[in-house]
């Protein structure tokens, strides 16, 4: 029957794995880390696609595409570039029955791809701001627990590559491209986000510095790396030799820019609104915002019933809203209402006799449960109104629920028993490498270490003398702390 076996506060990994199945988002592959993006989840990323990307372009920034295939030289070029990260590089080694020459590797990234022919294209100043995006796949054969979603081997996201002549081109789109990232998910995943810096061990290594958008998900206690936007310096422009002359004549190494966000995006979502009767998904991103249907009656005028269900559909479809109806004949009304919860949808509407009579329709909502009887005359306006509200409490909910499990503290006890309790902790911070090193190793446990999260740029007062919770030293700034996905 239908219904969810996990409760999400019970056993939430198996709660989840079960509602993106239910929900009809994904379906597992034979493959182990490979899932099957089924339409219902490849509509959201195909409506954050269609929020992005013109936004890009309004940057001037170009879409392109570039193989999906390295060569082992290319790759290589840097050995301390992907080091750390070899282990997860998918090569392909034969064609056929014959071993290939040279083994070839499916990108994981795509720096070592496009750079040697950024190096190539930019010659002269007037070739800048060279500033490309590609929306693609990329593989990377991660070992730790996947997740649908949250991490698999092959992931769907945009990639912006961007490489300008000075440092303050660079630093000024680092943070459009990070508020483009906040918007996704604060105004269409109905998620909140916390934007920062990344601390030097969690950075992106061959970069300057790393900002990123912060989740977090009450049930596990654990942060997640929503989305990120690297300033690379002038590292990359030094190894890939992405130099030109510039207005004086010199030669000058170009600073870059990297941004991405993934199709990791619509798991957090899931994560954050999902309940025990299945998905709730945010209206903006849901690609059916009303379910129409009809619950006839004995020998009740059922043709008016069903005539009256596509006229209702009619007049939402007319102003923009996505509604279906579900006529089914072969599924009961109560059934049908299930299916659709499990689904997620927004709001459902309800057309039984009484309704017909009255001329009227009865909403009811998917965050709330809420029943709202509609007249007819009303019906368009009072369905914009609700689905704004429910996008509107979804976020307020979600904040709500973020801002509880955030604990500020000072000393290493209260780190720890905040730790414990699951809490997203904010504490003044030496900033010291080696302290996050130290923090990470007195907190390994089964369920992984404690680090930083990010420094959020909307720093609290930081009093004169506050010393470092870890370390005892003076603190430098505040900075987010947790276990982390
Ligand atoms: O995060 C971004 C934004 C989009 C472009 N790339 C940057 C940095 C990616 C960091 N990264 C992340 N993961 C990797 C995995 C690999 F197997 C590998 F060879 C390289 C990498 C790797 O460089
Ligand atoms: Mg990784």
């Amino acid at each position: 029957g239908l219904g969810l076996t996990n409760r999400k506060a019970e056993n939430f990994g198996e709660w989840y794995s079960e509602v993106v199945v239910n929900g009809e988002m994904i379906e597992y592959y034979d493959i182990s880390g490979c899932y099957i993006l089924r339409p219902w989840s490849m509509a959201i990323w195909e409506i954050l696609q269609a929020f992005f990307d013109p936004e890009i372009k309004k940057m001037k920034i170009k879409n392109c595409y570039f193989p999906v295939f390295v060569s082992s030289t290319v790759l290589e070029k840097e050995k301390d570039h992907i080091e750390g990260f070899a282990p997860e590089v998918a090569w392909v080694t034969k064609s056929g029955k014959s071993d290939l020459e040279i083994p070839i590797a499916i990108r994981p990234t795509s720096e070592t791809v496009m750079y040697p022919y950024y190096s190539k294209w930019i010659r002269g100043h007037r070739d800048l701001p060279l500033k490309l995006n590609q929306w693609c796949n990329v593989v990377r054969w991660e070992f730790s627990n996947p997740t649908p979603f949250i991490r698999s081997r092959e992931f769907l996201w945009q990639e912006g590559h961007t490489a300008f002549a000075t440092k303050e081109e660079a630093d000024t789109e680092v943070l459009e491209i990070l508020e483009l990232y906040r918007r996704i998910y604060e105004e269409y995943l109905a998620v909140p986000v916390i934007k920062g810096k990344k601390s030097e061990l969690e950075k992106f290594a061959g970069g300057l510095y790393t900002t990123s958008v912060e989740a977090f998900i009450p049930n596990t206690g654990r942060g997640i790396q929503g989305a990120t936007s690297h300033c690379l310096g002038q590292n990359f422009a030094k190894m890939f030799e992405i130099n030109y002359e510039n207005e004086k004549g010199e030669r000058a190494m170009v600073w870059q820019n990297s941004w991405a966000y993934s199709t990791r995006t619509i798991g957090v979502m899931v994560m954050v609104h999902g309940d025990d009767k299945g998905l709730v998904m945010p209206p903006k991103v849901s690609s059916v915002q009303v379910i129409v249907i009809p619950v006839p009656y004995k020998d009740a005028d059922t043709q008016g019933i069903l005539d009256a269900c596509s006229a209702t559909v009619d007049a939402l479809l007319e102003v923009g809203i996505r509604a279906e109806s579900d006529s089914r004949d072969n599924y009961s009304p109560g059934w049908k209402y299930s299916q659709w919860e499990m689904k997620g949808v927004p709001l459902r509407i309800e057309i039984g006799p009484k309704d017909l009579a009255n001329k009227q329709v009865r909403a009811v909502r998917r965050d709330s449960g809420a029943k709202i009887d509609i007249a007819n005359a009303d019906l368009v306006e009072e369905i914009k109104k609700l689905l704004d509200n429910i996008q509107q409490n979804l976020f307020d909910v979600a904040k709500q629920k973020r801002d509880e499990c955030i604990q500020v503290i000072h000393t290493w006890e209260e780190f720890i028993e905040a730790l414990n309790q699951k809490k997203m902790i904010l504490a003044p911070w030496c900033d010291e490498k080696e302290v996050e090193e130290d923090v990470k190793a007195r907190t390994k446990g089964e369920t992984g270490a404690a680090k930083t999260l990010c420094s959020p740029f909307d720093q609290p007062e930081l009093p004169e003398g506050t010393v470092c919770f870890a370390s005892g030293k003076p603190a430098k700034r505040w900075s987010y702390w947790g276990r982390s996905y």
